[in-house]
């Protein structure tokens, strides 16, 4: 297909060498009251330093729950995750994870509040040394005037904005990113999605974000790893080239048409 870039045959080939997260072999099974469910079936994949990397695939093929266990909140049933090369057993201000639900922020403190406590906390610095760190951030996501209101005062897209700020100020060596903007409505979305690639080429931040979006997923990404469901199971993998980010281009939508069709609209896809 002209001008897209090429569908890697699978399963891949993991790269042994200085990988910043290296997922191996990843199986995650769930016991539900009807039985063992298997939820991420021998999943693997590498991520180097400044890649941005989505997870894409229909409600229930296990994204969140692989990036759970990247995050360390849960233990893969069998396989191996490593962070430069240290295996991974709990969270750790190394990864920061901003998630879907806007209940995310510590309801009683201020935005400003938020930010500092996690440097505070995540980054041992005092009050003093965290506080200007913090307004920093805040005011890069566009909430300087909102540093002292609370969040059960803010729209949703303030929330994943504060969220998103106290993320990249701790700077973790990994961004986890679980269907952040899903929430929100679409032109908000929008906005988010640029501004949070903005922020991630200004910083040169490594990402792994989960969405069920092919456009979110092209926007933010530098590569596409697309899942089939009941078990997830790695199906493609789509490099993002720069030159295709921009929506509105036939380069853009030539992508997302390649793989909505070579993913989902298989006969084995079931699209939740
Ligand atoms: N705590 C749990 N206990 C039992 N089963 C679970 C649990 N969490 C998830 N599952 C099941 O594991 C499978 C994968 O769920 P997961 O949330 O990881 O998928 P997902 O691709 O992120 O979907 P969504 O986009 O809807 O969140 C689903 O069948 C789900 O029902």
């Amino acid at each position: 297909m002209d001008g897209v870039p090429r569908r890697e045959t699978l399963p891949p080939a993991p790269a042994l060498g200085p990988a910043l997260l290296e997922v191996r072999d990843v199986s995650i099974r769930y016991d539900t009251a009807s039985g063992p469910l298997t939820a991420v079936d021998r999943v693997s994949f590498t991520l180097s330093a400044g890649e941005r990397l989505v997870l894409l695939g229909p409600s229930g093929c296990g994204k969140s729950t692989l990036l759970r266990a990247v995050g360390g909140f849960l233990t893969p049933s069998s396989g191996e995750l490593r962070l430069r090369g240290t295996p991974i057993t709990r969270p750790g201000p190394d990864r920061m994870t901003v998630f879907q639900e806007f209940d995310q922020l510590l309801p009683w403190r201020t935005v400003l509040g938020n930010v500092r406590y996690a440097l505070q906390r995540g980054r041992g610095l005092s009050r003093a040394e965290a506080e200007p760190i913090a307004r920093d951030w805040i005011n890069r996501v566009g909430l300087a005037r909102a540093e002292n209101a609370f969040p059960h005062t803010l729209s949703g897209g303030m929330k994943q904005r504060v969220a998103i700020a106290r993320a990249f100020a701790l700077q973790p060596d990994l961004l986890l990113m679980d269907e952040p903007f899903a929430a929100l409505d679409a032109l908000t979305r929008r906005r988010m999605q640029d501004e949070l690639l903005a922020l991630c080429l200004d910083t040169g931040a490594t990402a792994l974000f989960v969405t069920h979006g092919i456009d979110e997923a092209i926007r933010v990404g530098t590569r596409i790893l697309a899942f089939t469901p009941h078990p997830g199971r790695l199906a493609a993998s789509f490099d993002v080239p720069e030159s295709v980010r921009e929506r509105g281009t036939p380069a853009f939508a030539a992508l997302e048409a390649h793989i909505q069709h070579s993913v989902f609209a298989s006969p084995e896809a079931d699209h939740g």
